[in-house]
């Protein structure tokens, strides 16, 4: 058996999921976190239920390909019973949904959410009148702090047998008209795909039948809605949409009362946050702090675990102990740990720092907020403002925030918004920037590298803005409320990230270590290194050994440092490089062709060649500022 919950983005579909199940899905305050399927598995009642949660949607009509995956799920798995998510301080706009998924006849029930952001707004609503109207069970619920979830549980079990005697949406005369046209030639299609016939979605009219009904259906939808256009003088798409805000304006005319909230310091922060000179100042200074604490703390973190923990217990022990073996072995042994201490000491401190702080951003709604403060900058980048949250969240890693891409309109756009992403210092990047530049070079010239990697990705933006051909999409995104970030909540993500961090790094990081150690033993890395030594000492002055620490960079970007201090024999970098030579290759390392996980995404969004190009672009782009850097460098540093 199954339920699913279905609702427009950003209702908390995915707190309730993970509430219910105990499986950590993302949830953030911006539409389209989720942005694909997920499911889990509960008892009640001594039946074992599958859960699943979906990207949100705003209506069954034309879709984005999130969307589409929610789209369907609906029709081709039907689930038995659907939770319809519902934002009690949006309800109009909810309800605009809730109106067409009453037309897929599943069982229904509905958690009416967020009740409590809609008392603090001033919106109460009469739950008892609502089930009434639209003749289903409605639990009002706070999803955050668990109330209500129970018993919306329960309540779905005991609708699955019912048959539900739910409202039906009252179209204006000529649709009626136009849809029992329909009935007569294809009476055994449900209503709500004889709609889509008539409104021309091909998408959801062959998810739904097979092909010859489903151009049949098409066509004589298409003749119907022709002749209406022209007859009647009416836009059957606008009429239908009319149709249903209409309805909904209706119920929340009558089951929303609304009082005098009490006085709300949540719209002045607001205020200030998106005007426009203000709000960038505001912006700009969020960066800053943002940078700094996570260098000062992830420093002092890394400090810690290295002179404390690592250098007194674990290496000195563990040289000592391997002194007498062979080169090979010795190699085997201090390499792995020396892997293992650059993993805790260098990486998980500012990735940790970095994700709590992005989880702040992510849960109080400021994202959105930048989206819109930026949307004029993204639109000379030839991108609009939702873009902002896919590029915001590449400072993370580039991974989820090109997947995040999808919901952005045109391929057009994609393909910009990857590319400038797969160039955006994500958090592995800034581990190599503020553990080398930072630590050993100095605060601002570190800053300074965001700075220059900004002005890059904003000159490739502009570029590709103007040159790359394709559809403009025009900005429309829905402001999410302020919320205040909690603690629980920035712990998980730090968490779960962190941890992600743990699970598919560490592994690699300790096989590439002691691979090398072997090879240094063996005398096959600087076979390697004065292979590629034109390039990388004779063209950009690096030491030998940091073009094997590139190398290992490409599979995860932070093991390029990690894999240095493993060759240098210190995480005291000063001691081995030029301040020039550390702020170069920390330039390099992140601007260079995007690290394997990335590269298959890219793959698999935009294709192979789009993503050899960027490849190949990164590499000569990397190249040809590592050069400059050699060049005009020494004025600066
Ligand atoms: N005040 C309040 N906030 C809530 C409640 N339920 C969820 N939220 C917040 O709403 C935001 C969105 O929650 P999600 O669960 O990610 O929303 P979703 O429906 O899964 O959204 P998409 O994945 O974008 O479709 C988060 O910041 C939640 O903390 C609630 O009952 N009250
Ligand atoms: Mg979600």
């Amino acid at each position: 058996m199954t339920i699913a919950f279905i609702g427009n983005p950003s209702v908390g579909k995915s707190v309730f999921f993970s509430r219910l199940t105990g499986v950590g899905v993302e949830v953030s305050n911006y539409p389209g976190t989720t942005v694909a399927l997920k499911k889990g598995i509960v008892k009640a009642r001594g039946k074992t239920i599958e859960i699943v949660d979906l990207p949100g949607i705003y209506s069954l009509g034309v879709t984005n390909e999130d969307e589409k995956v929610t789209k369907q799920f609906l029709i081709e798995e039907r689930p038995d019973i659907v939770i319809n998510v519902v934002d009690a301080s949006r309800l109009e706009r909810n309800l605009y949904l809730t109106l067409q998924l009453l037309e897929l006849d599943i069982p229904m029930v509905i958690a009416l959410n967020q009740v409590d952001l809609a008392a603090d707004l001033g919106i109460l609503v009469d739950t008892d009148e609502l089930s009434e109207l639209l003749g289903l069970p409605v639990v009002p619920t706070v999803a955050t702090w668990g109330v209500g979830l129970d018993e919306v549980m329960l309540v779905a079990l005991d609708e699955q047998n019912k048959t539900q005697e739910h409202h039906r949406v009252r179209y204006s005369q000529w649709i009626q008209q136009a849809l029992s046209n329909l009935d007569y030639t294809f009476p055994n299609i449900p209503p709500i795909v004889k709609m889509a016939a008539l409104l021309n979605d091909a998408e959801f009219v062959e998810l739904y039948c097979m092909p010859p009904e489903a151009n049949a259906l098409l066509s004589s939808g298409r003749r119907l809605r022709q002749n209406l256009e022209i007859e009647q003088r009416i836009s059957v798409p606008d009429t239908v949409a009319r149709d249903l805000y209409g309805e909904a304006g209706y119920i929340v005319d009558r089951v929303v009362s609304r009082f005098e909230p009490k006085k709300n310091i949540r719209e002045r922060i607001d205020a200030i946050l998106t005007s426009p000179n203000f709000g960038i100042a505001v912006l700009i200074s969020a960066l800053l702090i943002t940078f700094l604490l996570v260098f000062r703390v992830g420093g002092f973190l890394e400090t810690w675990i290295v002179n404390e923990i690592f250098e007194p217990h674990v290496i000195l022990p563990a040289e000592a102990a391997t002194s007498g073996m062979s080169p090979v072995l010795k190699n085997l042994i201090v390499y792995s740990l020396r892997g293992v201490e650059a993993g805790f000491a260098i990486a998980i401190p500012y990735i940790a720092v970095f994700y709590a702080i992005l989880s702040i951003f992510e849960d109080s709604g400021y994202l959105t907020r930048a989206a819109f403060l930026l949307d004029n900058l993204t639109h000379k980048l030839g991108l609009h403002g939702r873009a902002v949250i896919p590029l915001v969240l590449g400072f993370g890693c580039n991974v989820p925030a090109i997947m995040a891409v999808h919901s952005l309109g045109t391929r057009r756009e994609k393909r910009i918004a990857s590319i400038l992403i797969s160039l955006i210092p994500c958090s592995a990047r800034t581990v190599i920037i503020l553990g080398l530049v930072g630590t050993f070079v100095g605060f601002w010239p570190a800053v300074s590298i965001y700075v220059l990697e900004i002005v890059i990705i904003t000159g490739v933006g502009l570029i590709l803005g103007k040159s790359l051909p394709g559809q403009r999409s025009g900005f429309i995104m829905e402001m999410t409320p302020l919320r205040k970030p909690e603690l629980k909540s920035t712990l998980r993500k730090t968490w779960m990230k962190s941890r992600e961090f743990l699970y598919i790094a560490f592994p690699l990081l300790l096989v590439g270590s002691a691979f090398l150690g072997v090879a240094d033993a063996l005398g096959l890395l600087s076979i390697f290194q004065d292979f590629v030594e034109p390039i990388s000492v004779g063209l950009l002055g690096l030491p030998a050994f940091a073009a094997t620490a590139l190398v290992f960079g490409i599979l995860r970007k932070e093991m390029a440092l990690q894999i240095l201090a493993v060759l240098a024999g210190t995480a005291n970098f000063a001691a081995v490089m030029t301040p020039l030579q550390m702020y170069q290759f920390a330039v390099i390392t992140t601007i260079y062709m995007p690290c394997v996980a990335t590269i298959a995404v890219l793959r698999h969004e935009l294709g192979t060649k789009d993503t050899a190009l960027i490849v190949i672009f990164t590499i000569l782009l990397a190249l040809g500022v590592g050069i400059l850097i050699r060049i005009f460098g020494p004025y600066f540093l």
